[in-house]
């Protein structure tokens, strides 16, 4: 269609060109001018509607073009590891998936347009101005048009850098406001308002400055290629007279000439903000390709085990540390849990806990040693199969902004109501569920109801639990409860999951205190370790934990003395 609307394009300066001549040759009848007129017309409603249609198909195609890019960089945010995400922040990760996705977008719309167009009409027009009326003058002409493509290229390199540069500007300033929003209780409490608008306003500034620099390129484009597009018809008019005197041309030529000229303004600042507009989308998308660049760093093994393992737990892990950690995390941790056992990690806060659980569901890998579950390495698992094995509570429960329903029914949305009620029920949650006005479809999360600490460590115990894992794994998950309600969910899972496997880290000694094993954690490794009757016996670590505790809560209940 471009094409077509191009050679259509040279349809009028030719009548107009035909009309003058006629005039000033006299012979012009009416019926002509008529005839010319209704020609007119008819190419200026095809023109139209075909503009109006391709615009429609190349920025359409674009708009589809930016989805795919997209739903893949989506797709490849939820291959990456808890490494990837410990280095990146959310607000530059959003900039990436909108701002710069926005930006390739532009690029593929008026990008494909004003290449279209600059090279089609462009060439159409030249060559219909060297044919039809004179080379001579159309060389003239056209003199001033290498130093436009050799200024707006160099604007077009200049812009590059610093657009990029505007493009990290809005990503700082994204996170800000994420990090912002996201902690804006903290922030208030602390009073810190205005020092946090100072920040803001800072990152603003900045994006502005460098928007600037920007918008100072951008304002050279115009200009410049104007100017030079002056030149070209003084040059044109300052010749196409001198012809018209020689003889070697009529004044309907040079009308003609110069409309022609003026329907090259457009492929001529297409031509030029080419390189603008390239530039800009080159910079974005180098910025989602470094992203798309980075290999997942957990994939399945060639041939990797098909299936959910089922069976015992065998942790010897005999050196981790976290990438980019100076010192070791882990060193010298093993333990044996047979299938339908419970373990039990205690250990001050930072002595390595949550690390045991997050190499299990390898979340990260690259530690001396080896975890084997049901006989195999886990990395011998498809890592989806491994995982749904897997029940995990962690300890910063998080919760969807969807209705507690959903919330709970989150690993298998088809769930039934009984299901549901009864995962509830086990994690102890079910009545106060049932106090919310709407129940179950009390909406939770950012846009709903604010759930306490201990209702919102519940309900994600419910979600575990709705899995009915082979190995539940909770971390710190009782923590926001009252003694009474942990013994409570504690002997439901005792009844419910005596054949599958669990492991429970806690600092409160009456969370393991009937586990089957107990492991002891320091600095991370592994002090002690035994049955909850063995390791008192052995008056150690855990002993002197258990006695404190207990003094501790006989304080609490009001009593002074303990056994
Ligand atoms: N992603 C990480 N990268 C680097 N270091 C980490 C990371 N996560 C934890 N650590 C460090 O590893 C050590 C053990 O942390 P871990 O979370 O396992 O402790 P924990 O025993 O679970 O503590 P808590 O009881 O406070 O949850 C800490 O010193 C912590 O700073």
């Amino acid at each position: 269609m471009l094409i077509f609307v191009a050679f259509l394009a040279l349809i009028p300066p030719k009548i107009i060109g035909l009309v003058i001549d006629g005039v000033t040759d006299n012979t012009l009848t009416s019926e002509q001018l008529t005839r010319w007129l209704i020609i007119l017309v008819i190419a200026g409603i095809i023109m139209y509607v075909a503009r109006y249609f391709w615009r429609v198909m190349i920025f359409g195609s674009a708009v589809y073009l930016a989805r795919t890019l997209r739903e893949q960089l989506f797709v490849h945010f939820t291959k990456m590891s808890s490494s990837f995400y410990q280095k990146r922040r959310v607000g530059d990760l959003m900039a990436h998936a909108t701002n710069d996705i926005n930006a390739v977008q532009q690029t593929a719309g008026m990008g494909v347009l004003t290449l279209v167009d600059s090279l089609v009409t462009g060439t159409v027009v030249i060559l219909t101005m060297g044919f039809t009326i004179s080379w001579k003058l159309t060389i003239i002409a056209l003199i001033p048009l290498p130093i436009m493509i050799l200024l707006t290229s160099y604007y077009g390199r200049l812009l590059r850098d610093r657009f990029r540069y505007a493009q990290e500007a809005f990503s700082d300033l994204n996170d800000k406001t994420q990090e912002s929003i996201s902690g804006i209780e903290v922030i208030k409490t602390f009073g810190q308002q205005k020092q946090d608008i100072e920040d803001f306003t800072n990152l603003s500034t900045k994006v502005v400055e460098k928007n600037m620099r920007v918008a100072r390129v951008d304002a050279l484009f115009d200009p410049t290629i104007s100017g030079i597009f002056a030149v070209s018809y003084i040059l044109s008019f300052v010749f196409g007279t001198r012809f018209i005197i020689d003889g070697q041309m009529t004044i309907g030529d040079l009308v003609a000439f110069s409309t022609y000229l003026a329907a090259l303004i457009w492929p001529m600042l297409a031509f030029g903000f080419l390189f603008n507009i390239v530039e800009r989308g080159s910079a974005s998308y180098t910025r989602i390709q470094q992203l798309f660049d980075v290999e997942p760093e957990i994939v399945d093994v060639p041939n990797a085990i098909d299936e959910r393992p089922v069976g015992d737990l065998h942790f010897d892990v005999k050196q981790f540390r976290y990438p980019g950690a100076e010192e070791t995390t882990l060193h010298d941790v093993s333990f044996e849990l047979k299938r339908g056992e419970t373990l039990g990690i205690v250990g001050k806060t930072g002595s390595g806990k949550t690390t045991i659980l997050k190499l299990l569901m390898r979340e990260f890998e690259g530690y001396e040693g080896t975890i084997t579950y049901a006989g195999h390495s886990i990395d011998a698992y498809r890592q989806q199969r491994l995982l749904e094995s897997i029940g995990y509570v962690p300890q910063d429960h998080f919760l969807f902004s969807t209705t507690i329903r959903d919330n709970i029914a989150f690993t298998n949305p088809a769930t039934n109501v009984e299901q549901i009620e009864q995962a509830a029920k086990l994690a102890f949650i079910h009545e106060d569920i049932l106090r919310l006005t709407e129940g179950y479809d009390t909406l939770v999360g950012e846009r709903g109801v604010s759930l306490s600490g201990g209702q919102k460590q519940r309900v994600s115990i419910a979600r575990a639990l709705l899995m009915d894992p082979e190995l539940l794994l909770l971390d710190d998950s009782l923590s926001a409860v009252d003694a009474r309600t942990e013994e409570a969910i504690l002997t439901n899972l005792r009844k419910t999951r005596q054949d599958k496997t669990n492991i429970i880290t806690s600092h409160r000694l009456s969370a393991i205190q009937h586990a089957h094993q107990i492991i002891v954690l320091d600095e991370g490794t592994i002090i002690e370790k035994g049955t909850h009757e063995q390791l008192m016996d052995q008056r150690g670590h855990y002993y002197d934990m258990y006695m404190l505790q207990q003094l501790e809560q006989s304080v609490e209940q009001g009593g002074g003395s303990h056994e």
